[in-house]
């Protein structure tokens, strides 16, 4: 007998093949409500009973072997042996929804024709009983001539009998009979055959999943389903604003403070300065959003464990038609309101090229977390912290038009490039809506830490470095007395050539700096401000309460405001512009997105300093 040494997890999208890899192996590959969230192959470790180790691969759901999609692709491509640089996996282990069970066993058939050593996860049992569907494995288990193991991925049931039957899948494999030739069977035959299996192996059912129904009809509503949607955002970017904020101040008072100790406890000179100007003032604005970042993720990951992602996605579906793209571009652009960059490779799930490109190319124009700390301190800054009405506060509101205008922005773009550069027929709405789920608490807290995590770690490297390198920029030359630090230094000549160029869009100087180092991530634009005025700033107080303070008393409203239009459009993220070429195989389709946004970011900048300016703000 061969030694067992590659299994792969297969079956449709939303079937819990990545739940049970994260519980197989200790892997924490992210898991959600709704079809498409794995779109790579993913490897991890599983040690079988005898103790021999298995390499274990997630991958991407797919509904057959013949479709078109680059995620389907990959899962094609591994399965079959094609694989760049992989060998062909020993065993399968079939996936399947217990609940969705006439449909998921569409592509099961499929997989185990293959003739590969086959074992099959009957996973969410949990989700059918409360369904009140009674199920009988052994009759499956029968009818399609493997094992089947009755699974909760979630709550790690069964999974000791799965490794056991992974193990020994092999032998019993070699056991049957492979001779016979297969016959070719065709999608409706398959599909025959699989309602007959489901039903034969369906003991008894209820009419209890009759529940949820009634609350698809109201949130699935062609009226009420927009609206609830809007109240659910505009709830969150209340929140952001209104629950962040004690948090933030202690975050802002203890970097005080630790600035505080600092300037008593070191001697006056280079290394004081950079630690309490660069390091504490700088990446210390940045990570004060830590609050903020964690109720927006809060709030994104309770919508994806629910199911009523899903929902929003399908809700969206006539908006989204109506500008060309596809529902499946849903997905992808909300996963870029956390980051555009797993927003970018979510697109694999579109089949359509021109409807995943049209998606890469908007994809930046969604409101990412990055943004949260530049609208945060300006908005604190400039708007003023007045309630419209009860638990409606304005900068709350203000939070809230950005990303509608990052959105309709997009929804602009992606019309005139689907009538110009991409054009071509939107495809219809095909995905599938996900159960309602109770969010499961342990994995809601480590999605929060994971996002958590990426941000201060995001926070040490990338804001850390350039922010260094700023204050550095901005220390030498040393200026002669009387004269401003900033003007004599690097980074003030550097920003006064610059400046010509943006302030007929109203930005000062510090502004137009800030620009530079931001290219690396959007954050750097705050704690390059907050750099700038410290290093121009004789007091010692060096917090973000202090940069909010300069800010309201130096800058005027509508050059805020420009700021924030700015950002609303500007492409300032090196990952997302190497992801975007990765993605679309060159650099063409990058060099295009990059100038289109600049250019938007321009003219927007520019239309809201002059309408401001205008209206006497
Ligand atoms: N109740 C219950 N929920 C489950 C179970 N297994 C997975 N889930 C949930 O089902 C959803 C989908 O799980 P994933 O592991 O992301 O599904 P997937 O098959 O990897 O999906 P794709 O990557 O899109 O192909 C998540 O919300 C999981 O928490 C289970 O056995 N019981
Ligand atoms: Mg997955």
């Amino acid at each position: 007998m061969t030694r067992l040494r590659r299994a792969a997890l297969v079956g449709n999208p939303n079937a819990g093949k990545s739940a049970l890899f994260n519980a197989l192996t200790g892997a924490r590959q992210k898991i959600a409500n709704y079809p498409g969230v794995t779109v790579e192959r993913k490897a991890g470790r599983l040690v079988l009973p005898s103790g021999e180790p298995v390499e274990l691969i997630d991958l991407p759901g797919s509904y057959s072997f013949d479709t078109a999609s680059p995620d389907e692709e990959v899962t094609r491509k591994v399965v079959m042996g094609d694989f760049p640089g992989e060998a062909k996996p020993d065993a399968l282990v079939v996936v399947l929804d217990a609940a969705n069970l006439e449909q998921h066993l569409v592509f099961a058939q499929e997989v185990i024709e293959l003739g590969v050593p086959t074992v099959v996860a009957l996973n969410m049992i949990d989700l059918a009983e409360r369904d009140g569907l009674v199920l009988d494995p052994d009759a499956l288990a029968q009818a399609l001539g493997v094992p089947v193991i009755p699974t909760v991925a979630v709550r790690r049931r069964g999974l000791e009998e799965l490794i056991a039957a992974i193990g020994t899948a092999e032998t019993l494999a070699a056991a049957r009979d492979h001779d016979a030739p297969r016959p070719h069977i065709t999608l409706p035959e398959r599909r025959l055959t699989a309602s007959n299996i489901a039903k034969g192996a369906i003991l008894s059912e209820s009419a209890e999943h009759r529940i949820h129904a009634g609350l698809d009809k109201i949130l699935l509503h062609p009226w009420f389903g927009p609206l609830i949607l809007l109240a659910v955002l505009f709830v969150i970017f209340q929140a952001v604003f209104a629950w962040a904020t004690p948090f933030a101040d202690a975050l802002d008072a203890g970097a005080g403070a630790l600035s505080g100790l600092v300037v008593s406890n070191f001697p006056e000179g280079f290394l004081r300065d950079l630690v309490t100007e660069g390091i504490i003032a700088g990446v210390g604005s940045v990570v004060v959003f830590l609050p903020q970042i964690v109720i927006l993720f809060a709030f994104i990951l309770l919508m994806e464990a629910t199911g009523y992602m899903a929902r929003a996605a399908f809700v969206m579906d006539r908006l989204m038609a109506s500008v060309g793209l596809s529902g499946k571009s849903f997905i992808p652009l909300l996963s870029s309101f956390a980051c555009a960059i797993p927003g970018i490779m979510a697109t694999r799930s579109i089949a359509d090229p021109k409807d995943r490109l049209t998606t890469i190319l908007v994809a930046p124009l969604m409101t990412c977390s990055a943004r949260l700390p530049v609208y945060g301190i300006i908005i604190a800054a400039v708007i003023p912290n007045t309630r419209l009405a009860p638990f409606v506060g304005l900068q709350g509101v203000v939070l809230f038009a950005l990303y509608i205008a990052g959105i309709v922005g997009a929804m602009v773009v992606a019309l005139v490039l689907r009538s110009s550069v991409t054009k071509g027929a939107a495809s219809g709405f095909i995905m599938e809506l996900p159960r309602y789920q109770m969010p499961i608490l342990k994995d809601l807290l480590i999605g929060l830490w994971q996002r958590a995590w990426v941000f201060l770690r995001r926070a040490g490297t990338i804001i850390f470095a350039a922010t260094v390198i700023l204050w550095l920029l901005l220390t030498f030359p040393k200026a002669d007395p009387g004269e401003s630090q900033v003007d004599a230094s690097f980074a003030g000549q550097i920003a006064n050539a610059m400046h010509p160029v943006f302030e007929p869009i109203g930005f000062n100087r510090e502004m137009t700096l800030a620009l530079v180092p931001a290219m690396a991530a959007r954050e750097v634009a705050v704690s390059s401000l907050a750099t700038t005025y410290a290093v121009d700033s004789e007091d010692e107080d060096k917090t973000l309460a202090a940069l909010q303070g300069k800010i309201t008393a130096m800058w005027s409203l509508p050059t805020a405001l420009a700021f924030l239009a700015w950002f609303v459009f500007a492409p300032q993220c090196i990952s997302t512009i190497a992801v975007a070429r990765r993605e679309t195989n060159g650099w063409k389709w990058p060099a295009f997105m990059v100038g289109y946004l600049f250019a938007l970011a321009y003219v927007f900048a520019g239309l809201t300093y002059w309408a401001a300016v205008a209206l006497g703000l």
